[in-house]
């Protein structure tokens, strides 16, 4: 029995559940009972028949059928089968009871305890109920009705009977709950413990079968990979043995994996006898210090082909067997040829470069690393260990000041805004000085974002470009001599100020300054004494100004003058006064006095003139006025220079076709013999008379057409008209009759209008050539030059007197002179002006008519216009007198006819 309890509760693969183990115990149950029953019912039928009782047969029969029908229909719900049977046996137990007696009351107590068997506690509990309420409704039945069962008992003992049978049925069922609840929970734990077993048996293999789909995998890609993947596992002593090498060890290494696996030493015999005592450093430190193995070296096949590979290793778990690791070898020979060939490319470039005398820096951006050739140290002085591979420590010793430059320079680079990197700045070298130097560069890598990875470029030293730069700016920018700006330089300061000017509303001086006489005296006393005047007069202008300022050399005796933003207008006249001053007192040069003075013409912004060359040009005009004006003053620019100077190009234009146009006459003047009062010589003056105009004065043309040129051919063509006429008079009023003809410093130099040229056109007249005087400016001495000299002696040699004039209004140096054989000499007007007995001039024409008929000349006052000048001159020695005194400039006709008249004997006389 107990056995087939074990039976009934033994786990099983069909065992799902309580429910299922409850349809098992109706099954045995109901097996058990239609064997048992079948045996007890044949004695009872047996036994029945004999006795006339055959219902009982018929009911046993029954019975035993509706247990087979139960039993046999085992998927019929378990509640229904189990109802059906519980229902059976109350039937058969109350039937029994009724008929046979309260000893039946044991079939009754079986319905509870199959109901707590195979339904639960509820159903036990109602079946219990069930018995005792059917119990005692047969009590009371047996009361009135014949129930052959009860009939000996009475209904008090039958209820006490009831409740023990209560109590003894309750205490079965109890006992069946409790080893019911007892069996349910270790069925349950059974179960779960089942389940569990199950689930994990399902991902066993679950995991079994992944991990030999991913060995598969693993296998079949590692041996299509280049290169050899090895697992092994390494003891704690360092002794290892591979459990897996990839096929890639044939083409690698040209052995079997299986030869590795059985001989853990097999890879490390390859490896090159030079690296090998490196690989086992590397590999024992790593695994000392826990650390995955990385390394490049050499390995040695056994034809003796030689290959560089790549070994990367990573520790996995640890066990009791030791450390499992896994390796992957890569060949890299290619790699490593490509590399050094590179390498030999770098090493020929980076030579080639320096052999230019360059450095070469070879920056790797991302790290910061920047690798400086040994050329480019030196450059700077540095050693290895004094300027370390970093791009720092060449930012470092970079000036401060072209940083900024170098670091936009560098991003237009790396931002791929130009091609090339460019940039010009100053290092600082290890004695402290500072280089300039030209960096060039390029990026030659960059990542996958297009940063930049490495640069390379050189630095070439030019800081003699940048010294001669300079030198050359200076040059170009400031005069050699005094070190003021020149010209160009001016120009860019006058533009910088008068833009402040504009821009605050302020007046600007411009002054043009020429110092007079400046050239006689550097003809006289020579260039490094001029020089050393130039230097004074600037050092004189400077101390006239104020610090804001400027002052140029223009070149030559010019100097110009800058006044920017004047709070005054009037300032401009107290500067151009204080020069005036300076400038005119006598420079001492070494034992030499000079004395100069000087002319200033003054242009204001904006009252003058609103741009830079109007401006220049009408302090230019204004110069021109002051000279014009006697020199050694300053002039205003006003607009009626403007007209004078538009007059004066007019006049150019119309000069040149003014001779053609025959609107040139010659006048003369009679110069008087003071001594007797005789004239046999005249003055030939040019005069223009303008189609519109009128009568145009020399002294405003020949300056515009000795500017031009025209005086060359316009001299020429008075000298043959005076030719003409002295040779009329020579014949009609005196054979020794001589006429002065001008001839301007322009027509000496020029190659045209010769002296030669004028004595042949006296040969050709058959005059001889002391009947023309020539006469020349001091000016003309000043610059004289070979070409001037040798005119000078072709007029002499063809017995041209030559004639001073001006004498005394430019330096005056009695020393020209003695150079030139000079005949006469004519006192400037300006002497014969204010002369009276008592005066300065009276001396000084004296003193010229003096030592002038010491050198042998003669002498002729210019401008008498007076009696009294005309008494002291005469008085004082002077042989000829000229002027308004005698005559006026007239035409040829007029002073034929003035000659006839006075009959050869001055009126004035
Ligand atoms: N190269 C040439 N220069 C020439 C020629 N013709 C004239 N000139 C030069 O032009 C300047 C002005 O000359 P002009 O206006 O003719 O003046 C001359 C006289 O008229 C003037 N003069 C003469 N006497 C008096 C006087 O008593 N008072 C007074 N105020 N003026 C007077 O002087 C001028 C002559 O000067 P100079 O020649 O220095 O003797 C003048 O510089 C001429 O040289 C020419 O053909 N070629």
């Amino acid at each position: 029995m107990f056995r087939v309890l074990r039976l009934l509760l033994r786990p099983s693969h069909d065992l799902q559940d309580l429910r299922a183990w409850r349809t098992r115990v109706l099954d045995t149950l109901l097996t058990v009972l239609l064997l048992l029953g079948s045996l007890i019912a044949l004695p009872s039928a047996w036994l029945a028949w004999r006795n006339g009782l055959w219902p009982v047969p018929v009911m046993d029969a029954s019975l035993l059928g509706l247990l087979a029908l139960l039993r046999w229909r085992s998927n019929w719900p378990l509640a229904g089968r189990a109802y059906l049977l519980m229902g059976l046996v109350f039937v058969l137990g109350m039937g029994l009871v009724a008929l046979v007696g309260p000893v039946n009351l044991i079939y009754l107590m079986v319905v509870p305890a199959l109901a707590v068997l195979l339904c639960g506690m509820r159903t036990a509990a109602l079946a219990l109920l069930l018995n005792v309420l059917g119990l005692v409704t047969l009590g009371g039945l047996a009361q009135w009705l014949p129930l052959p069962g009860l009939s000996s008992v009475d209904f008090v003992t039958w209820l006490v009977m009831i409740a023990n049978f209560c109590l003894a049925d309750g205490t079965l069922v109890l006992a069946i709950a409790a080893l019911l609840a007892g069996l349910e929970s270790a069925l349950a734990s059974q179960l779960s413990a089942l389940s569990a077993m199950r689930n994990s048996q399902a991902q066993l293999k679950a995991a079994a079968e992944a991990h030999r789909v991913n060995e598969e995998s693993f296998r079949r890609i590692a041996a299509q990979m280049p290169g050899v993947i090895y697992q092994l596992r390494m003891k704690s002593d360092g002794s290892y043995r591979f459990l897996y090498v990839s096929p890639g060890v044939r083409e690698l290494y040209g052995i079997e994996p299986e030869q590795v696996i059985l001989d853990s030493q097999a890879l490390a015999r390859f490896r090159h006898p030079d690296d090998r005592d490196r690989v086992l450093a590397q590999m024992q430190a790593s695994r000392a210090a826990g650390l995955d193995i990385e390394m490049e070296y050499r390995i040695v096949l056994a034809d003796g082909t030689e290959k560089w590979i790549h070994l990367q290793t990573s520790s996995a778990q640890q066990d009791e067997h030791g450390m499992m690791r896994y390796g992957l070898i890569v060949d890299i020979t290619e790699r490593k040829r490509t590399e050094a060939r590179l390498r030999e490319n770098e090493e020929r470039w980076k030579l080639a470069l320096e052999s230019t005398g360059d450095g070469v820096w070879d920056w790797h951006v991302q790290t910061g690393v920047e690798i400086f050739s040994r050329r480019f140290r030196e450059m700077y002085g540095y050693s290895e260990a004094e300027l370390p591979n970093r791009a720092d420590a060449m930012d470092g010793r970079t000036h401060p000041d072209d940083l900024a430059s170098l670091e936009r320079a560098r991003e237009d680079h790396f931002a791929g805004r130009t091609a090339s990197y460019v940039h010009e700045h100053r290092v600082r070298c290890k004695d402290g000085s500072w280089k300039w130097v030209m960096s060039r560069g390029m990026v030659i890598a960059r990542d996958e974002q297009g940063r930049p990875l490495r640069m390379i470029g050189t630095h070439t030293d030019i800081t003699r470009w940048k010294e001669s730069e300079a030198l050359i700016w200076q040059q170009a920018h400031f005069d050699a001599l005094t070190g003021l700006p020149n010209r160009r330089m001016l120009r860019d300061r006058l533009e910088q100020s008068l833009a402040r000017a504009a821009e605050g509303g302020q007046t600007l001086a411009l002054m043009f300054i020429d110092l007079d006489h400046f050239k006689e005296v550097n003809d006289t006393l020579g260039h490094a004494q001029g020089d050393e005047l130039l230097l004074e007069a600037a050092r004189r202008i400077g101390a006239c100004l104020g610090p804001k300022d400027t002052v140029a050399r223009m070149g030559g005796d010019e100097f110009t003058v800058v006044l920017p933003a004047m709070q005054d207008a009037a300032r401009a006249e107290a500067v151009a006064q204080q020069l005036i001053h300076s400038l005119s007192t006598p420079f001492q040069l070494g034992h030499e006095r000079a004395f100069i003075s000087a002319s200033i013409g003054i242009a204001c912004y904006p009252a003058d003139a609103q741009v830079i060359d109007e401006l220049l040009k009408h302090a230019d005009q204004a110069l021109y006025a002051a000279k014009d004006g006697g020199r050694n003053r300053f002039s205003h620019f006003t607009p009626a220079l403007q007209e004078a100077a538009q007059t004066r190009m007019r006049l150019a234009t119309d000069l040149r076709s003014a001779l053609a146009e025959a609107q040139f006459r010659v006048h003369y003047q009679p110069i008087v013999d003071m001594a007797t009062g005789e004239v046999h010589k005249a003055e030939a003056l040019v005069r223009w008379q303008h189609p519109q105009r009128g009568l145009v004065s020399p002294g405003l043309f020949v300056p515009i057409a000795e500017a031009s040129g025209v005086i060359v051919e316009l001299g020429d063509w008075v000298f043959r008209q005076a030719v003409q006429q002295v040779a009329a008079w020579r014949v009609s009023h005196d054979p020794r009759f001589q006429i002065s003809v001008n001839k301007s410093p322009v027509q000496f130099r020029s190659a045209a209008g010769t002296a030669q040229a004028w004595a042949r056109h006296l040969a050709d007249q058959g005059l001889p050539g002391e009947c023309v005087v020539v006469e020349i400016t001091e000016g003309l001495l000043l610059e004289a030059d070979s070409h001037v000299f040798e005119q000078l002696a072709h007029l002499k040699q063809a017995g041209m007197p030559v004639s001073l004039d001006d004498f005394g209004t430019g330096y005056s140096s009695l020393s020209y002179l003695q150079k030139f054989d000079i005949d006469f000499l004519k006192i400037d007007q300006v002497f014969v002006r204010g002369l009276s007995a008592t005066s300065k001039n009276i001396a000084l024409c004296k003193a010229i008519i003096g030592m002038a008929h010491e050198l042998g000349m003669k002498v002729v006052a210019e401008g008498v216009e007076t009696e009294e000048q005309r008494q002291l001159l005469q008085a004082a020695g002077c042989d000829y007198g000229q002027g308004y005194l005698f005559a006026r400039p007239m035409d040829g006709e007029s002073l034929s006819r003035w000659l006839a008249e006075t009959e050869g004997v001055c009126p004035a006389k």
